[in-house]
């Protein structure tokens, strides 16, 4: 259904720029000729694009192809000169007074079309680095969708989304809606070398055979390519294993991209293992040589592509030259104990140039400070420029953004530049609320020696301007300021009223509310997180001259990993570099996933993890960490699904002996696990929380991890919630129903049962004694018979229901079936006639002086008094009937439950009787007059069926 309205949706969305539906141009005829690639893919009512569909390279012969000269077309070379841009507008550099801009140079922008018929290789040799700057930024960084910097973080999010995260910019149509790969699991994801796809670009589209996005994506970065969220012209493969008509397949048909299926990356990957990465020299394009060798002799492409990636080359060079190289600082004595100096430090820029990202701020906040003096202290506007579309006119400026991506540096570079000095005061000096007496500060408070700072025109306003550096006041974490710092906001926003210096405020949440008014008074300039390109692109400079070795995919997955920000990308760096010289994908993925425990998982994504195909590869810690992550639900939810799994250690095993040894030796886990765990809780025995995790969670996903299949009929084949926490709660409330049930039962005196006997051999006779009349018998009859059943047994009506509720098992019939409704209704009558003379709730109504509910069972407990002597409940009538001269003097057993209740005040116990009587509730405390009590017991007594209670 759905995918008929998404065929239909994407049809009429085909009709308007004929992509699809009518590929033309890219669906050449040697392609349309082309034969489906069989993949080995056994479900057949999965749609394939043959005509776009490429098989692993080697399999459809792309070698032959390329040494097929009349298959490889000369394609004509797309030229198109484009601007350089190393960043986004907003990014460009600025012409600094003092930095020498490096020229970009023009790039050759050189590079092939691809066309219909030109084959996989021509598309990657079609790679352009040119491409990769701009493509790359509009494909993977999403700018729309997610805003540069917007905080999108995660494999999942590159990807442009896992299960249930939608399909990226892919349209609504797919959001939420992409199903499970139809052989999740079913496939050994294979390993080649480490850089077999390095240089090839990937766009996923539409669910996997068996990968899920997010390991796909994996997969691809592991072995160093590029997955990237958008078909661009620098997208050498649409990774589908179905066309679902999309704005992916159609860009990719509109640019001739090359579809590749699951089955045909893995083949890619897993031939680069044993000839040692022969994939990797296919398909490497880094130098002209190297693609000279994997083209044919004479191929006509080879000496285009050899031009072309030469200009490349020297395109690349120029965009080199064109960032400032880094220069790290060089601090005397520091040879042999350089390694103590923190990256950041050692690779900070020098110049606002060296800054990545928000170069136009920098730019802004360049212009401000220039023009500061001339603004407040020459034009004698001081302490007014309040106009607030002139940004000029602010006194001070607030620079905001995530933290670790350059605010003080900029600020502090910005100023050496201007030649100011900066006089830096953070969340670390107490910075409260100035002396209000002092007007010209005293040192031993940064506030007051704030407020002298900013009004002391010795420092700035000196007649020479030549003699004095001028000062500039970098107020850092101005959102930090809270409890110690009181008044702080407000003194600040003083001191800019006053002040003589320009003053520069960072924070990071510029809408924090402590900020509100602090921002009227500033020029806000908000700084966004550098992308991962550009972060990649520094943190591979500073791995070269650290001699790193490290690839690019490997540096942007560290800067996706961080967040943006960039002190944290080079600590990270650093950090690995003192255990690794060679660092590659995994690496930055096993020490993030580490520096990252904090970050919430859903117990559903850990028991994924656990119970995935891949589940047998991730490290012990891994597995402890996962199920940690929420130690009471993971094993809950193992245990509802570890059935469901058909693991891959068992192998092929056509009888299931395997599976079913693997299933006991899981439930036998899961059942020492319960038993730790019972240790746990009762008895405080916390140091076992590991073992009880080992053997719930991690014991029997181990066993069980691999295929997940459905075993019933209609079921969706997803890790259900853990069914034990609806079972346990039902379980609470049969059994508050059964006690209150147990709780009057005891109260007619009738018996004296506990509540497990009733359950099981009271509960069948009170049903047919509850239901049978109503059922026979004629209607009047019936529901006198029931209700005085009832009353005898002090049964109320919601007794009656919890005793058919409790007696109710699935897949019977109600034990109500049969019973006309207007018997029903003459039943509830009858009932209702005589609830207000019926004592049947005497241990409902019963209080506990200082207790808001009083424990039924306790009441219960007194309402047995079986074992006490007929004498001494006569002795105490005797009593109480002396106390009660004014009672009719007809004492009966409600009464008697009465005095039994109160005699509890000779055991220690105050009760307080409250019974129903009338319309209203009386209350007398058993301490009070008797005579009183008594009144209100003979209330309740009068018209009872008080001679039917049996002593
Ligand atoms: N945009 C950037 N370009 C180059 N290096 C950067 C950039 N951002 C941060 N760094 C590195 O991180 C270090 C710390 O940066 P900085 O203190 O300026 O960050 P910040 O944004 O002010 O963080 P916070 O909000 O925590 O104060 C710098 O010394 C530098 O090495």
């Amino acid at each position: 259904m759905t995918s008929d309205i998404r065929k239909w949706f994407m049809k009429q969305h085909d009709k308007g720029n004929g992509g699809a539906s009518k590929p033309g141009k890219p669906t050449g005829s040697a392609l349309e000729t082309q034969k489906p690639v069989d993949t080995g893919q056994k479900e057949e009512r999965r749609r394939k694009t043959s005509k776009y569909f490429s098989a692993p390279p080697e399999d459809t012969g792309m070698k032959s192809k390329l040494s097929d000269g009349a298959r490889v077309e000369k394609t004509p070379p797309k030229r198109k000169s484009r601007k350089p841009k190393e960043e986004s507008d907003e990014d460009e550099d600025f012409e600094l007074p003092s930095s020498n801009k490096a020229s970009a140079g023009a790039k050759s922008t050189k590079k092939l079309k691809s066309e219909a018929g030109l084959e996989m290789v021509e598309n990657y040799a079609a790679l352009d680095e040119e491409e990769e700057d701009l493509g790359e930024k509009a494909a993977s960084s999403h700018p729309k969708g997610r805003g540069r910097g917007s905080g999108g973080r995660g494999p999942g999010a590159a990807a442009g989304g896992g299960r249930g995260r939608g399909g990226g910019r892919g349209g609504f149509m797919s959001f939420g809606e992409r199903k499970d790969p139809p052989h999740k699991g079913e496939k050994e994801v294979p390993e080649g070398a480490s850089d077999c796809l390095a240089g090839l670009t990937f766009v996923i589209s539409g669910t996997l055979d068996s990968l899920e996005r997010e390991e796909a994506e994996d997969l691809i970065k592991r072995h160093s390519g590029r997955v990237t969220g958008s078909v661009s012209k620098k997208t050498n493969f649409l990774l589908a294993d179905e066309d679902i008509g999309g704005r992916k397949s159609s860009k990719a048909k509109e640019l001739g991209t090359s579809f590749l299926t699951e089955d045909g990356l893995f083949d890619m990957i897993r031939k680069s293992k044993p000839a040692k990465a022969p994939v990797k020299e296919e398909f490497m394009k880094k130098t002209p040589e190297n693609l000279g060798k994997a083209l044919p002799k004479n191929s006509p492409v080879k000496a285009e592509i050899k031009d072309d990636q030469a200009s490349k080359l020297s395109t690349k060079a120029a965009t080199k030259r064109s960032i400032p190289p880094i220069s790290p600082i060089k601090r005397k004595g520091e040879d042999s104990g350089a390694n103590r100096v923190t990256w950041t430090e050692k690779y900070k820029p020098m110049v606002p140039n060296d800054i990545i990202g928000n170069q136009s701020l920098v730019k802004q906040l360049h212009d401000w400070l220039a023009r500061w003096d001339e603004q407040f202290l020459h034009t004698g506007q001081k302490g007014k420029g309040k106009k607030k579309s002139d940004a000029g006119s602010k006194k001070a400026v607030l620079l905001s953004g995530s933290p670790g991506i350059g605010k003080t540096t900029s600020a502090k570079l910005v100023s050496k530049m201007l030649g100011f000095q900066a006089i830096e005061v953070n969340a670390s000096d107490n910075r409260g609320k100035a002396d209000a007496k002092i007007f010209k500060g005293i040192g031993g408070c940064a506030a007051n020696s704030i407020k002298e700072l900013v009004s002391n025109e010795a420092l700035n306003v000196g007649k020479d301007w030549s003699r004095h550096q001028k000062t500039v006041l970098v107020m850092d974490e101005v959102d930090g300021m809270s409890a110690g710092d009181r008044g702080g906001v407000a003194d600040l926003i003083a001191s800019i009223k006053i002040s003589k210096i320009p003053i520069i405020c960072i924070c990071n949440d510029r809408y924090s509310q402590k900020l509100k008014s602090l921002v009227n008074y500033c020029l806000p300039l908000n700084f966004r997180k550098p992308t991962k390109q550009q972060m990649a692109k520094r943190l591979s400079h500073i791995a070269k001259a650290e001699g790193i070795q490290v690839n690019d995919i490997a540096l942007e997955e560290l800067a996706d990993r961080v967040n943006g920000d960039m002190r944290m990308a080079i600590n990270q760096l650093q950090y690995m570099s003192l255990s690794l010289s060679v660092i590659n994908y995994d690496d930055v993925r096993a020490r993030l996933l580490n520096s990252a425990k904090d970050e919430d998982i859903s117990p559903f994504t850990a028991v994924d993890k656990l119970f995935g195909f891949n589940g047998g590869k991730l490290r012990m810690d891994e597995r402890i960490d996962l199920s940690m992550s929420d130690p009471d639900l993971v094993p809950l939810i193992i245990q509802e699904n570890y059935v469901n799994y058909r693991p891959i250690s068992a192998g092929k095993d056509d009888n299931g002996v395997k599976r079913m040894n693997m299933l006991a030796q899981a439930a036998e886990s899961i059942g020492d696990g319960d038993i730790i765990n019972v240790q746990i809780r009762r008895y405080r025995q916390w140091q076992l929380f590991q073992s009880s995790s080992v053997a719930s969670s991690i014991i029997p996903a181990a066993l069980m991890h691999g295929h997940r299949e459905t075993l019933e009929q209609g079921e969706r084949n997803y890790n259900r919630f853990g069914g034990w926490l609806g079972k346990n709660s039902t379980r609470g409330k049969n059994l508050r129903l059964l006690e209150d049930v147990h709780v009057h039962f005891l109260a007619s005196q009738q018996s004296s049962l506990d509540r497990e006997a009733l359950r099981l051999d009271y509960f069948p006779l009170l049903l047919k004694q509850l239901t049978h009349p109503l059922r026979v018998m004629p209607k009047e009859d019936a529901v006198q018979s029931v209700v005085e059943f009832m009353d005898a047994y002090s049964l109320s009506q919601e007794d009656f229901d919890s005793i058919l509720e409790l007696s109710r098992f699935q897949g019977h019939p109600s034990a109500m079936d049969g019973v006309p409704p207007a018997v029903k209704a003459a039943l509830t009558r009858a009932y209702k006639e005589g609830s207000g003379s019926r004592v049947i709730r005497a241990a409902d109504l019963i209080s506990f002086p200082g207790m808001k509910k009083a424990p039924k069972k306790r009441i219960a407990a007194m309402l047995e008094p079986l074992e006490e002597p007929a004498d001494d409940v006569e002795q105490s009538e005797e009593e109480l009937t002396s106390d009660a001269e004014d009672a009719d003097g007809a004492m009966n057993g409600e009464l008697k439950l009465q005095l039994d209740l109160q005699s509890d005040k000779s055991r220690g116990i105050q009760v307080d009787l409250n019974l129903k009587g009338g319309s209203g509730q009386q209350k007398k405390k058993s301490t009070a007059k008797k005579s009183s009590g008594l009144d209100s017991a003979e209330k309740t007594v009068r018209g009872s069926r008080g001679g039917k209670r049996k002593r």
